[in-house]
């Protein structure tokens, strides 16, 4: 009887409900057929245990308690699914606990049979978690050890398999063993011809799964955290598009070519005894799928792009068959221009971009379209060449030239005149910022979509409830939607929204809430970017901002947030160009409250207090909670956020800070009732406003830095101040720096309001489309020697 492999990769078994839903898979997957299961380690988890072998040399009582937190963190997760399993097992996390305490020696001597026995460890665990899910699902289960089944190589950390062998001893457990109890097998490790645990290389739990699926002549299902093979790296090109079914042999292709999703080892096992192979995601398995293999497959059309490659000048040549890819003779058919490489290029190399382009439908005006489709787009290749035996055309690009190659190639011979969707997820979508800027997105589409972007509302969330729609929510339907949708958390929605495939993703962030921000690394390490008016984010304490920081950096994706300082005017902008441009800002002085500013114009114009709080609260200008503005909190955020954008590392606690009223009402959470308790302050305040008249002064809420010190408080200044001169809610600037010492620089307009907010979000949703513009404007080639490598 055909049953069939499945596998999960770390990020399906990241958390306890991961597991359980993996688990429920399984279990449908079960109840069809028999079921062979390869687990790949709990997401992070091989990291972990790489920096654990690292540290044992250095500090072994630190790595053994790093170990021990490992192991004792999936005890807690079995726990959390109330599932350990049960029956004779070969480890349990108490076992591999001891197992670890007792190789530290040899782990702090650097012995690599040692190192592979720790890095085994978190295949083991995974399986051991879902086994113990497994079996409480009423499933007879049993974990074999990849020891007993998988043949390698004595070389540790990167073992080579013996193919035969490890087919033999698979098959050799017969066809009962197979098909009777569902078996699960830790991916990534294999044994030594003299039993000693080996590893296959980092991620090669797919490769583990492919053997087993070739050698029982069973499917294989990669559950992952995509949706399968795209046109060209989603992340990378928008509209790139899902290839449904792809032969064996063109999957292998554009593998090897560095198409991302695939390994090409992990192609090899299927490429000798052909078994279908289907990636399904995870996390969104209503969602299309890659077929690899099997009765249908579509003529190939993608592209894929290699930047771990660089060119020589000069120096010591070796073949590029040799330094490319081993035993490929990719660039037999090259021009003469790129068949060596420098070995010793670490001085000379220039990184270059190698773009493979295949479109099986072209035939043989492909590279002539190719050059034609770069010189339209003002790019100029270093060399481009048909590969006679991988069927592509070969593209080498200055390294800065490959991203926009890419989009421009793929625009102009694969999407063709389809506009570009721009997936858009609105988070407090029917708050006042929220629903404006879902107006703008009504209005401004025909205009985008006649620049080649079709921008679709895929999700729309407020406090309570979430649609999440693929298919695109019309703006205006929102609200409806919203009502009729289910109620859902923010970390439901937030699963469901990572799950997605669809890219670009813009987070649109139009609440005021700090849970919201916290989320922002997680958005952004998936490579989704961020747009928001909410300060929290940007001026979170330092870990916080730490971590959204890094997670910009590694994936490139951005947070956007030009409105949390003066709403549309034009400030963080210009104070981050100025600093980068070398000025150096000595003091600062500002207006940074719209609410204040209008409330303490008002008591000017004898409009009590209460009443003007009010006004400010009706016009849009105050924060979902007035205590916001009227503690100054709000104010000493966007400080930080400035000061952030001059390079000065500032905390929220480090600002001096001086409430408007006092802080004991501060604390009443009802917006509603802590405007009923402002009437007392109307006569103090009046007394206040006609002191400062008589005396040729104004109040206003003043913020500065000065000598290191930042504050913010109610001040009265002569009307022939440059901040007295504001009219009711408007914002200002002054500073003092290197470039304005002669006379200070003044940015003063109105700082607050629905509609200038909303458009300076949609100004920041525009920045970040405009990155997805499909062809970029030329680029200059490294200068130097004439290039005549590529490695
Ligand atoms: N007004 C202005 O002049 C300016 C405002 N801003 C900022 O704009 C942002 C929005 O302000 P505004 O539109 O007035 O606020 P609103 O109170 O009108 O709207 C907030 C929205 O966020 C939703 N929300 C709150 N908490 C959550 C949560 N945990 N998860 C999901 N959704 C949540 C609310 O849901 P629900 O509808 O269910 O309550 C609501 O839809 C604020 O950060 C503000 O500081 C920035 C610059 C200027
Ligand atoms: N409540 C703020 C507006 C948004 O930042 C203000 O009054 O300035």
């Amino acid at each position: 009887m055909v049953g069939k492999v499945v596998k999960f990769g770390g990020t399906s078994l990241g958390d306890a409900s991961r597991i359980a839903r993996a688990a429920d898979a399984v279990v449908v997957a079960r109840s069809e057929g028999p079921v062979a299961v390869v687990v790949s380690a709990m997401a992070g988890v091989t990291n972990r245990l790489a920096g654990i072998a690292e540290l044992a040399v250095q500090d072994a009582a630190a790595a053994a308690a790093a170990a021990r937190a490992l192991v004792a963190s999936h005890a807690d997760i079995a726990a959390e699914l109330g599932a350990a399993p049960d029956g004779d097992l070969p480890w349990t996390p108490a076992r591999i606990g001891r197992q670890l305490d007792e190789s530290l020696p040899a782990l702090a001597a650097g012995d690599a049979a040692a190192r592979d026995i720790l890095l085994a460890s978190g295949e083991k665990l995974a399986a051991w978690l879902l086994l113990g899910v497994v079996q409480a699902r009423g499933v007879a289960a049993a974990i074999v050890p990849a020891e007993v089944l998988v043949r390698t190589s004595g070389r540790h950390g990167n073992a080579e398999v013996d193919r035969t062998a490890t087919s033999a001893a698979i098959a050799a457990r017969g066809a009962g063993f197979w098909q009777g109890l569902l078996r699960i097998v830790p991916g990534f490790t294999g044994a030594s011809p003299d039993g000693r645990t080996t590893t296959l290389g980092r991620n090669a739990s797919d490769y583990s799964a492919a053997l087993l699926a070739a050698a029982l002549g069973w499917p294989l299902e990669i559950w992952t955290d995509v949706a399968g093979c795209y046109s060209a790296d989603p992340r990378l090109v928008a509209g790139a598009r899902l290839l449904r079914h792809l032969s064996l042999a063109d999957a292998n292709r554009f593998a090897h070519a560095g198409a991302s999703v695939i390994h090409a080892r992990t192609l090899e096992p299927l490429l000798e005894r052909p078994v279908p192979l289907t990636i399904v995601n995870s996390f969104a398995s209503d969602a299309q799928s890659t077929r690899i293999g099997g009765e249908v497959s579509e003529p190939l059309r993608g592209l894929a792009l290699r930047h771990d490659l660089s060119l020589a000048r000069g120096a010591r040549a070796l073949t590029a068959a040799a330094a490319f890819d081993q035993g490929d003779d990719v660039y037999a058919d090259a021009p003469a221009a790129v068949v060596a490489v420098s070995e010793d290029g670490a001085e000379t190399a220039v990184p270059v971009a190698l773009l493979s382009v295949f479109d099986d439908t072209a035939g043989a005006s492909l590279p002539h379209r190719c050059r034609e489709a770069l010189a339209a787009s003002d790019l100029v290749p270093l060399a481009l060449w048909w590969s006679r035996r991988e069927r592509c055309v070969r593209i080498a690009l200055a390294a800065a030239d490959g991203q926009p190659a890419l989009r421009a190639l793929h625009r102009l011979l694969i999407a063709g005149d389809a506009p570009v969707p721009i997936h858009l997820a609105v988070i407090g979508a029917s708050g006042r910022v929220g629903r404006r800027l879902l107006e703008l997105v009504a209005e401004q589409r025909p205009s985008l979509r006649a620049r080649g972007f079709d921008l679709r509302v895929v999700a729309a969330v407020n406090s309570r409830k979430a649609v999440v729609d693929a298919a695109g929510i019309e703006p205006a339907a929102v609200g409806a939607r919203l009502a009729a949708a289910n109620e859902a958390t923010l970390a439901q929605w937030s699963h469901d929204l990572l799950a997605r495939p669809e890219r670009p993703l813009v987070l649109v962030d139009c609440t005021a809430s700090a849970d919201v921000a916290a989320r922002y690394p997680d958005w952004l390490a998936a490579g989704i970017d961020i747009v928001t008016p909410n300060k929290h984010g940007p001026s979170a304490a330092a870990p916080l901002a730490g971590a959204i920081a890094e997670a910009q950096r590694q994936s490139g994706a951005r947070l956007l947030h030009e409105t949390t300082v003066g709403a549309q005017l034009p400030l963080l902008r210009t104070l981050r160009e100025l600093t980068s441009a070398g000025d150096r800002v000595e003091t600062l002085e500002a207006v940074l409250s719209g609410t204040l500013s209008y409330v303490l114009g008002r008591l000017q114009q004898d409009v009590p207090f209460s009443a003007a709080v009010r006004e400010a609260v009706a016009l849009g200008y105050a924060e979902p909670h007035p205590g916001a503005d009227l503690s100054g909190a709000d104010a000493a955020r966007k400080l930080v956020i400035l000061l952030r954008a001059l390079g000065v590392a500032i905390d929220l606690d480090e600002i001096h800070l001086q409430p408007l009223v006092d802080a004991e009402r501060l604390r009443e959470p009802d917006a509603g009732r802590l405007l009923d308790t402002l009437e007392d302050q109307d006569a103090p305040w009046q007394r206040a406003a006609e002191a400062a008249r008589a005396a040729g002064e104004c109040w206003i809420y003043r913020a500065s830095w000065q000598g290191g010190i930042a504050q913010l408080r109610a001040e009265r200044v002569p009307l022939s101040h440059p901040l007295a001169r504001l009219l009711p809610c408007e914002n200002a600037l002054r500073l003092s720096s290197s470039y304005y010492r002669a006379a200070p620089l003044t940015v003063a307009g109105p700082g607050a309001g629905i509609d200038l907010t909303a458009a300076g979000v949609f100004a920041d949703l525009l920045e970040v489309i405009a990155r997805h513009q499909p062809v970029e404007p030329l680029r200059q080639m490294p200068a130097g020697a004439p290039l005549r490598a590529v490695a």
